[in-house]
């Protein structure tokens, strides 16, 4: 109940759509079975009226079930333009209003979940909201209106007809619902789950299609998935084969109450209660009411499913952001030296410190090296400065404000990243570098990658710089990747840089290439280099080694020459025991 008032609210902005949609779908309906009521007793009446030899004025029956007709037809027009409008409007909103909610999160709080998990829950769980709104919402007013204007009709013409028609209509709009809901509720569930679990097996099996052939496991996934497949088979034959229990059980309601409406009916026609045409009228509009209640199982099925879609987007939705961004305006950065004072961090569920009593200082436009083993904590010193991540103790500063003080945003503005793990989107390359600096004019791109050395490979191609690169810009060698990423961090323009291992992986000559647009990149920045080996480290002006996540040693280039920096790093790994 929670959860449909939060996504009543949500859908607030739509409310005089659902309005409109709701009004155009009743007047449908009531409309349908006019003129079904209309004809029955029109064609009766005619009938009647023959047999007699009396005439009769057919102009207004006749004219009343043309204009049913006509706006019958309209209101189905109508509605379906209102509430596919309406729908199209909610689904957008409700995107955009899951993915601001989402962005805060990354990529501290999102690394719990599967990327195959977000995407399921961004389409499929938005999608099955949407259904609350068409599929449920709807179905259920229109079923409460018309169920009750038909009880009034009724009533007018006998009582006990009217009691006959609400008790077969409240079976099948309320009895079988319930039991449908009841029963479909479990395999509802399992449905959702399995869906998100065999998105992500397939996103996997897709991803890792390289690594699963070259071990043989292509099979075994195959399997995986073939067995998920057959699960959700299995539940979607369930519920639909409920579906179609309900649906027979709600023509039987319908026949039946029919059946027993003649019953009671005919004996006041013979005492002359009834007038014979009523009679055609009421057993047609009868059979024709139960139209209002034909999409409720289903309504109720949804409600379910559409529920539990809202408790998993809220779940994420409710998450707290790792970083709390100031209550107060940023404070203007007009400097950009860091400085690390006493920095404690550990990931969640770590079972030692990641790091400890961290001390770095990196005057405005100078450049420092951190360097240390595999896992001693190198990264994580970057993603506390990009606020992915708080500290636990101690602060770090930029330009002698606590980062905890500027927004996040106007932080990561004046920084730039080149990494070794560079996202390249599936996108032309032009718009890959426009990420950096969505205004640059295509000499400003030009330029760029003239500095980081890959003009001329791009000119080189067909399509230049409105070549496709691929998903993950799988059409780039790694060392090209790399440039793509200098010449972003080039557009961005800003004072801080950080190179994580920006080198690792690229053979000799592309190293010392790639070093050489670095070399470019860094003059004038205050520079922050990750390495675990020795290239580039004569380009710093001090180097702090870490050793699982505490400070071994540090010093400037000529303190800690390039082959003391190695041999510290082979030490490493080893324990500190103070
Ligand atoms: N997002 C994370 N969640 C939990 N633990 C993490 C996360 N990122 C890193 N770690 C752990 O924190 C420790 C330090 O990782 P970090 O990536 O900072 O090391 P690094 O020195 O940069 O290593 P490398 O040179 O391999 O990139 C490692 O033990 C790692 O397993």
């Amino acid at each position: 109940m929670r959860e449909l008032l939060r996504l009543w609210r949500l859908f607030r902005p739509y409310r005089a759509w659902m309005l409109l949609g709701t009004l155009a779908a009743v007047l449908t309906l009531l409309a349908n079975v006019t003129l079904m009521a209309a004809a029955g007793w029109f064609i009766a009446a005619m009938a009647s009226a023959g047999a007699a030899g009396v005439a009769m004025n057919y102009f207004a029956p006749a004219a009343l079930i043309r204009g049913s007709a006509i706006i019958r037809t309209a209101g189905r027009y109508g509605e379906r333009l209102v509430n596919h409008e309406a729908t199209f409007r909610l689904i957008a909103s409700l995107r955009v209003w899951f993915y601001r909610h989402l962005e805060p999160l990354a990529p501290a709080r999102l690394q719990q979940y599967h990327s195959g998990d977000i995407l399921s829950r961004i389409r499929a769980d938005i999608d099955a909201l949407d259904n609350l709104y068409v599929r449920v919402l709807v179905p259920v007013v229109v079923a409460l209106l018309s169920v009750t204007l038909f009880g009034v009709f009724l009533a007018l013409h006998d009582p006990a007809l009217a009691l006959l028609g609400l008790v077969f209509l409240l079976l099948a709009g309320v009895a079988l619902p319930w039991w449908a809901e009841a029963r479909g509720r479990a395999p509802g569930q399992r449905l959702a789950e399995h869906e998100g679990a065999l998105r992500t097996a397939v996103i996997d099996g897709v991803q890792g299609m390289a690594e699963l052939t070259v071990y043989g496991a292509t099979e075994r996934q195959a399997r995986r998935i073939e067995g998920l497949s057959e699960q959700l088979i299995a539940d979607q034959a369930r519920i639909n084969s409920d579906q179609g229990l309900t649906q027979a059980a709600i023509g039987l309601c319908a026949n039946l109450n029919l059946w027993l409406l003649l019953w009671l009916a005919i004996p006041l026609v013979r005492a002359e209660q009834l007038p014979p045409p009523d009679l055609a009228m009421l057993a047609l509009f009868t059979l024709a009411s139960f139209e209002a209640v034909a999409p409720l199982p289903h309504a109720f099925q949804l409600l379910g499913r559409s529920l539990a879609a809202a408790r998993r987007l809220f779940a994420i939705v409710d998450t707290v952001p790792a970083i709390r961004e100031p209550d107060g305006p940023s404070p203007r950065i007009e400097r950009f030296d860091i400085t690390f004072a006493g920095v404690g961090f550990s990931y969640p569920d770590a079972e030692r410190p990641t790091l400890q009593g961290i001390d770095l200082q990196v005057p405005e436009g100078r450049r420092a090296a951190v360097v240390g083993a595999t896992g001693s904590g190198k990264s994580t010193l970057f993603n506390l400065l990009l606020r992915f991540w708080s500290t636990d103790c101690g602060s770090i500063r930029v330009g002698g404000h606590d980062i905890r003080d500027i927004d996040s945003e106007t932080l990561r503005r004046h920084i730039a990243v080149v990494s070794q793990h560079t996202h390249l989107f599936d996108a032309t390359i032009r718009e890959n570098l426009l990420v950096a600096r969505p205004g640059a004019t295509p000499l400003e791109l030009e330029q760029a990658c003239r500095v980081a050395q890959i003009h001329d490979f791009i000119a080189s191609l067909p399509e230049g710089y409105d070549t496709w690169v691929g998903e993950t810009g799988v059409r780039l060698s790694g060392g090209q990747g790399r440039r793509i990423a200098v010449a972003r961090a080039l557009l961005k323009d800003a004072p801080i840089l950080l190179l994580d291992e920006p080198t690792e992986g690229l053979d000799a000559a592309t190293e010392r290439s790639l070093m050489a647009a670095l070399d470019r990149l860094m003059q004038g920045r205050t520079v922050l280099l990750i390495t675990h080996r020795p290239a580039g480290l004569d380009w710093v002006d001090q180097i702090l080694v870490l050793d699982q996540g505490r400070e071994r040693a540090r010093g400037d280039a000529s303190v800690i020459p390039e082959a003391t920096a190695a041999a510290l790093l082979e030490l490493a790994p080893t324990r500190h025991d103070d």
